[in-house]
């Protein structure tokens, strides 16, 4: 069953050159133009299957970020469109949603039902939200007081307790000290485990190969590559020499086996 449709998308931006009178006055003169309009995606079309876990890789400025917002529905496009089954959620702008001035408790209920969650089904996982975001002490402290990492603790720990059908994961996963990211990227693996569709941008090729089975490669707004993830990280981190990708395809027949080991042959990623 198709998650998500992305059909012949595009999107356009505007890029100001000039900000005030003044500044428009003196370009105008020169006859330089006040504004330019960037193409950040380019007929881009993909389907992903539910269940799926597809990376969305491509280097800075490629179209990401635009992509997953358009998938998120909190952005539409110029051109084209994008169908979602079921509810969408993730870990996108992890924390913006927390309120300075209110307590943790206040912000996990509040922040919960941005996310979708119902009253029931918050207190339900409260516990296990404050327990993941080891938050407890301050539980019935302004978040304002927090720690910058208590506090992404904290809009993390809410958002990886939803249960939206598509979640999607930007550029999230290299916040955190290491045992924060373990414990991120294992609750990510349940979503996954539970049949949940995966879509994550990450610049760590190695998270990526652990977690997905696909990987689509943008480049300039445009869609280059949709396949094995390991052709999709070749293509991104070409191999230096025969050497080198020797190396990664022993890696990879490694960390492969493991899995298998851990999950008794059951390994949820498709491959
Ligand atoms: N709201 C906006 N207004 C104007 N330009 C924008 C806007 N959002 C994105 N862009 C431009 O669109 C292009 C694609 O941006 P996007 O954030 O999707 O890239 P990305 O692949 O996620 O990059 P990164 O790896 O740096 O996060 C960039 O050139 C960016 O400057």
């Amino acid at each position: 069953m198709e998650a998500v449709v992305v059909e012949s998308v595009s999107k356009r931006f505007t890029l100001r050159h000039a900000h005030s009178i003044k500044e428009m006055t003196v370009r105008a003169a020169r006859r330089q133009s006040l504004a330019e309009r960037f193409t950040a995606l380019d007929d881009v079309s993909f389907t992903i299957e539910q269940g799926d876990a597809v990376a969305l890789m491509g280097l800075n400025g490629s179209g990401k970020s635009t992509l997953l917002k358009l998938i998120s529905g909190v952005m539409r496009p110029d051109s084209g469109s994008v169908r979602v089954r079921g509810t969408v959620a993730g870990l996108i702008e992890v924390g913006a949603g927390l309120h300075p001035d209110l307590t943790g408790r206040e912000n996990i209920y509040l922040n919960a039902a941005i996310l979708g969650m119902s009253r029931r089904g918050t207190e339900r996982a409260f516990d296990s939200i404050v327990d993941f975001a080891e938050i407890e002490r301050f539980l019935d402290t302004q978040v304002k007081f927090y720690s910058s990492g208590m506090f992404m603790r904290l809009g993390f720990s809410i958002a990886v307790h939803t249960d939206p059908d598509v979640f999607l994961i930007d550029e999230a996963l290299a916040v955190g000290d290491a045992p924060f990211q373990k414990k991120c990227l294992a609750r990510i693996r349940e979503h996954h485990a539970a049949g949940r569709t995966l879509v994550i941008v990450a610049h760590d090729t190695g998270t990526l190969e652990r977690l997905c089975g696909r990987g689509l490669v943008l480049r300039q707004g445009r869609l280059v590559f949709d396949g094995n993830i390991y052709d999709a990280v070749d293509l991104m981190v070409p191999p230096a020499d025969d050497q080198e990708r020797a190396r990664r395809e022993r890696a990879r027949r490694e960390a492969r086996s493991d899995e298998a080991v851990r999950t008794g042959g059951a390994n949820p990623t498709a491959r």
